[in-house]
């Protein structure tokens, strides 16, 4: 089987700037990859079967991401292929990282190498859009300024920087938190995206509904800029050196999960040109 990693993602701020007629929340958010995620073990199959080896926990096959994304890249293409799955998990579900999307547009990529189907970039990353708001922009590949729901990308060049991510032990719901009636929906929009500063919008919705976020929050923010990712739950703060982040998440309570991860440019199945993952 083929290893390919699938990184975890931070918003490092989180703006909702309005509401689609459709529901969907219209977003003004920086992307960062970091260098800890999930890895998927992909391997070609004759038969045209799709299948995982490793179902997770709660989640339904026809549920799943990785099934989804392969189901889907299969029926787009009409392509005869299928494959077996392995996914190595170590993001927590629910958590903000953007796990399950990135296992999705991992696979996405993967298979489009493994398939021999060389579809590019673009059209790989409007098939993921289908599969969630979050999966563009990890076959987009670079860090990004995003807007619309996550699907109109800007690459953006940020300062190294090095995360203590903690994990508060809820898993939150998306879609509990954009449907809050207390959720702010008309923050401002830039017009040029900050590279600093900001905030997220998700996370006082998310302190109501789940305080133990707010204790996580409070800790870390003793240390530094301490923020929510995404729907919450984790929340993160930047280091400029990793030694500074390792020193702070090694002072945490008793019982506190997370970790420390380091700042991406680029996703590491970036390899620069128009056919991802190519
Ligand atoms: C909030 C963000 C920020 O990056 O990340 P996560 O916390 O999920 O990691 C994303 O916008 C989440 O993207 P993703 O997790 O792919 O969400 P989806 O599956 O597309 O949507 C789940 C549900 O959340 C709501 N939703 C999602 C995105 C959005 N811009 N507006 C919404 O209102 C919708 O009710 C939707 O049914
Ligand atoms: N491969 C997958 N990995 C994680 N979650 C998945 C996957 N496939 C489907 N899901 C579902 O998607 C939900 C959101 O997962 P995840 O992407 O990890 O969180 P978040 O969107 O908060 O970053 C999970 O609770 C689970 O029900």
């Amino acid at each position: 089987m083929n290893a390919f990693p699938a990184p975890a993602k931070l918003n490092l701020f989180l703006h909702v700037v309005g509401r689609r007629p459709d529901g969907y929340h219209l977003l003004q958010t920086v992307f960062r990859f970091l260098d800890y995620g999930d890895t998927v073990h992909i391997a070609p199959r004759a038969d045209g079967d799709i299948r995982l080896l490793t179902p997770l926990p709660g989640v339904p096959e026809h549920a799943d991401l990785c099934f989804r994304a392969a189901s889907l890249l299969r029926e787009h293409t009409g392509c005869r292929l299928g494959a077996d799955i392995r996914l190595e998990k170590h993001l927590p579900m629910g958590g903000g990282l953007g796990g399950g999307s990135s296992d999705a547009a991992t696979v996405l990529m993967a298979l489009n190498r493994l398939w021999r189907l060389d579809l590019p970039r673009a059209e790989l990353q409007a098939l993921g859009l289908r599969l969630g708001a979050d999966v563009p922009v990890f076959v987009f590949g670079r860090s990004a300024f995003a807007e619309g729901v996550g699907e109109r990308l800007r690459a953006v060049s940020l300062a190294p920087a090095s995360y203590v991510v903690l994990v508060p032990p809820v898993q939150v719901a998306t879609a509990t938190i954009f449907s809050h009636p207390g959720l702010t929906r008309d923050t401002p929009e830039l017009k040029i995206p900050p590279l600093s500063g900001g905030h997220n919008d998700l996370e006082p919705v998310a302190l109501v509904l789940y305080p133990v976020i707010g204790e996580y929050l409070r800790w870390l923010g003793r240390y530094g800029d301490a923020r929510m990712t995404g729907s919450g739950a984790c929340v993160f703060a930047a280091f400029a050196g990793r030694a500074e982040a390792e020193a702070v998440f090694g002072q945490r309570p008793e019982g506190m999960k997370g970790f420390v991860a380091d700042g991406l440019d680029v996703h590491p199945m970036y390899d620069g040109a128009g056919s991802p993952a190519g």
